[in-house]
């Protein structure tokens, strides 16, 4: 058999995945990511071209989307869209999150999915990749219209999930508060008190302590290891991070633990910062207790100015976090950090920064964590909470935290190894998805063509 050139098999499997969803192009942009970095891979592996690895990587083992009808406050009746992603379980059951935004759509449900299938293989955990959600708007709902919805969600999405099938978690739009609602559904359709099959719960109730804190502590422990391979360290720098949610919150505490000065957080409605250092307090109360748009920060804070138009990534800093949304940091962006003398970048959210931002990174010598390295920790913990709910165990903070400090350290040399091995020292891009793709290929290789 001729076997084709590495570019013709990668190009093949992105136009694969383009025929079969031409509109999707946030898939698009991440499948691309993804491939071109996985190159060099590929090249010293003819096995996985001849067993299909590319092309069945790139279309989902299963998707679902169902109506979810609802009745809210007034009486009235409303219908949203509910998906699950289902991408790829090879090396574990399906798990990923649950996000709730009016901006959810079939494209960035995959987008998602594909995004968490490497980043679930680099934890090492045995767990596969997923995503889901609705366009549904939580914001400006009541308690009771959330829960009615959650159940109405979970009605559906009950008969595809379970402990050792897909395990969905959080993400935006969907905190504490709306697992707990998805899971007493679960429990009552199902008859049965089966703690693995959701994330994220609350801890008198098989939830895992440092979960909450996960995502964000990771980010900045990835971050702390980067700096270190270059002898450096998170204290005493100034941090930008944008976003106000869970990520963001714990991507500040951790900064401020560790000795660095996060000075903004931001919201869909704009931007605060403030030179004395993000008063975290005050920052919980508005956001995880009261719901509260980011303006609210700066009403209550003398140091503080709020911004409603502008880009937070002006603001001048040596740490980058971006912990928003995908595609929130561009070109211009990053140019403005690069001149303002921006050290490292790590990406709380995903894909928050666009392929011409972290390629001004790169250019510019900036140390860049992709997202499905640097914001692994928030998966890292589900799985530690699956294991626990599994052994009917609980761990105490500190040994939780220690292990999601042990996790971070091993993704980062992984990374770091993978892109030495395939002739990108430093560039964790590759790095990452080279040492993911790796783990994914080679279960799928070994399972057959399924
Ligand atoms: N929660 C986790 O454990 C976790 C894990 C890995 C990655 N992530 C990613 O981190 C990011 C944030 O998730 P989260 O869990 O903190 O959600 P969240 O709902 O708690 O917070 C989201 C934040 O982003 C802001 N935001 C959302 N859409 C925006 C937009 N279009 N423009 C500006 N701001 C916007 C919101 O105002 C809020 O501050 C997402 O990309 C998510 O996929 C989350």
């Amino acid at each position: 058999m001729v076997h084709p050139s590495t570019s013709t098999v990668l190009s093949d499997a992105y136009d694969a995945a383009v025929a079969r969803g031409p509109m999707e192009s946030e898939f698009h942009q991440a499948v691309s990511e993804v491939l071109e970095s996985i190159a060099p891979v590929v090249a010293g592996h003819p096995e996985y071209v001849e067993a299909g690895i590319l092309e069945r990587l790139v279309e989902p083992e299963r998707q679902i989307m169902f109506r979810v009808p609802w009745v809210d406050d007034d009486g009235a009746a409303r219908v949203n869209r509910g998906y699950r992603v289902q991408f790829n379980s090879a090396l574990g059951p399906f798990k990923g999150g649950l996000r709730f935004h009016p901006s959810v759509n079939l494209s960035i449900m995959k987008f998602l999915g594909f995004e968490q299938v490497f980043k679930n293989a680099l934890t090492g955990q045995g767990i596969g990749g997923a995503k889901g959600g609705s366009d549904f708007d939580p914001h400006g709902r009541s308690d009771a219209e959330v829960m009615r919805f959650c159940q109405s969600f979970m009605t559906e999405l009950y008969r595809h999930i379970g402990d050792q099938t897909d395990v969905p978690a959080g993400d935006i739009g969907v905190g504490g508060r709306e697992i707990g609602y998805l899971f007493g559904q679960y429990r009552r359709m199902t008859n049965a008190h089966q703690s693995g099959v959701l994330t994220g719960k609350g801890i008198g109730w098989g939830g895992a302590q440092v979960r909450t804190e996960a995502t964000g502590y990771g980010a900045v422990y990835f971050l702390q290891e980067m700096l270190d391979v270059r002898g450096d360290s998170v204290e005493g720098k100034t941090a930008i991070v944008s976003g106000s949610g869970n990520v963001a919150i714990y991507a500040i505490e951790k900064l401020q633990q560790l000795g660095a000065k996060p000075i903004t957080a931001s919201d869909s409605s704009g931007f605060i910062v403030d030179e004395a250092g993000i008063d975290l307090d005050l920052l919980k109360e508005l956001k995880e207790a009261g719901r509260e748009r980011i303006s609210a920060y700066a009403r209550r804070r003398p140091s503080a100015r709020f911004v409603s138009s502008g880009r937070v990534w002006e603001v001048p800093g040596q740490l980058v976090i971006p912990c928003a949304t995908q595609n929130e940091l561009g070109s211009d962006d990053a140019a403005a950090l690069v001149r303002h003398g921006v050290i490292a970048v790590a990406e709380g959210a995903n894909m928050p920064c666009t392929p011409d931002a972290v390629e001004a990174f790169a250019q510019a010598g900036v140390l860049f964590a992709p997202g499905k390295a640097a914001n692994a920790g928030g998966v890292a913990v589900s799985a530690l909470e699956m294991a626990q709910n599994a052994a009917r165990e609980h761990w105490s903070f500190e040994e939780s935290e220690l292990r999601l400090r042990g996790i971070m350290a091993d993704i980062h040399a992984a990374a770091f190894a993978a892109a030495e091995r395939y002739g990108h020292p430093g560039d964790y891009v590759v790095g990452a998805n080279a040492a993911g793709f790796v783990r994914v290929a080679d279960a799928m290789l070994a399972q057959g063509l399924v």
